[in-house]
């Protein structure tokens, strides 16, 4: 069985690394648009129709542009942007969500991708959510420390192209407090109310790590941190990509003292540790942001809608 996948916006960084992936796959045909004509709404309509799974790496107005393009009933469209991850009729793309999240994706034509900050944050709170380890309605705050990459094409030119020396130290953004990610952290985690965010973007190409501090005495009453380790392990046994390590981190974190941001890249792997002292926890969620964070992430979703095995190719 052979498949047939467009990538709307192959040219950038998403899409790049999608056809990497896919170049792996001798059960996929490629639907390539020619450079020249990758905005002519035209050619783009003609191969999203044609497409048993597209894959759209847009900016969201593209995005939302390329949706209303398909007429195919047949054409499953997988949207790595923010414009549909917390709209009605479009499927959450992580399948380590929550019990019955395969099934919907499998049965899903419209499926919104996490974004690269979010899908940490949601791997590390939702399953605590669910066990009312966090209560739903805790006021919870987060950091991001991201590689340039993941501002797309526009970042990396600027990091690339050297010379300011701004761009050496790390910088702290989206300080309206208002990033695009908080709708569906909210959304996904259960939690009632968005983490107040902090991403930092550092100059390095790719790699992620969300940290989410936690007061014991704010959780449910008895709760330390073997408790919400086990909750998170419980959660994602037999889940191929996350990991929950040890508590207090693996024996190299914790002899050498400092966090390694890098460590999943270039794998579509998500780890997920717990820090602690007699009355505080920190979670610390690392991914590569190209992967689990945007691009392996959407193979997988589509690995699980098409019913092949869950880790082809990635
Ligand atoms: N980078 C990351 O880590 C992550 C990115 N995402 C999301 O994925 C999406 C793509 O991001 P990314 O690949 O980084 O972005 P890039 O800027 O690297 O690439 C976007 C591509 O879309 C093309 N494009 C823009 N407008 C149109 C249009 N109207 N029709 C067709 N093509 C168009 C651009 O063309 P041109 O080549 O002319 O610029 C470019 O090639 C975004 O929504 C982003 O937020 C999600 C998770 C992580
Ligand atoms: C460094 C940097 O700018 N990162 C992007 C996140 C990219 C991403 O994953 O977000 P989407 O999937 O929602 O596009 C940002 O914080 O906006």
């Amino acid at each position: 069985m052979s498949y047939k996948v467009f990538v709307d916006g192959q040219e950038g960084t998403t899409g790049l690394r999608i056809h990497e992936y896919l170049a792996r796959r001798p059960d996929i045909e490629v639907l390539r648009i020619d450079a020249e004509k990758r905005k002519d709404n035209a050619e783009r309509a003609r191969l999203l129709n044609a497409a048993d799974v597209a894959f759209l790496c847009l900016p969201d107005a593209a995005s939302r542009e390329a949706v209303s393009l398909v007429d195919n009933p047949n054409t499953c469209l997988i949207d790595a942007s923010t414009a549909h991850r917390t709209v009605p009729g479009w499927t959450f793309g992580m399948p380590e969500l929550a019990p019955g999240q395969r099934d919907a994706i499998r049965a899903s034509k419209r499926i919104a991708n996490p974004g690269c900050h979010a899908s940490a944050f949601i791997l590390a709170l939702r399953p605590l959510v669910d066990a009312g380890l966090v209560p739903a309605d805790a006021a919870v705050s987060a950091t991001s420390l991201t590689g340039y990459s993941g501002g797309g094409k526009k970042m990396i030119e600027q990091y690339q192209e050297g010379g300011d020396v701004r761009l050496d130290a790390p910088r702290p953004y989206a300080l309206g407090l208002a990033h695009k990610h908080l709708p569906e952290m909210a959304a996904h985690t259960g939690l009632q109310q968005p983490p107040v965010f902090l991403p930092v973007v550092a100059n390095f190409y790719k790699g992620l790590a969300v940290s989410v501090p936690l007061h014991l005495s704010q959780l449910k009453p008895g709760t330390d941190a073997s408790a919400l380790r086990h909750a998170l392990a419980e959660r994602y046994a037999g889940e191929a990509f996350i990991r929950v390590m040890p508590l207090g981190g693996d024996p190299a974190t914790v002899e050498e003292g400092f966090f390694d941001v890098q460590a999943c890249n270039d794998t579509n792997r998500v780890d997920i540790f717990v820090f602690a002292n007699a009355h505080q926890a920190l979670l610390l969620t690392r991914l590569d942001n190209l992967g689990k964070g945007a691009s392996g992430a959407a193979v997988q979703a589509m690995n699980v809608h098409l019913g092949v095995e869950e880790s082809l190719g990635l």
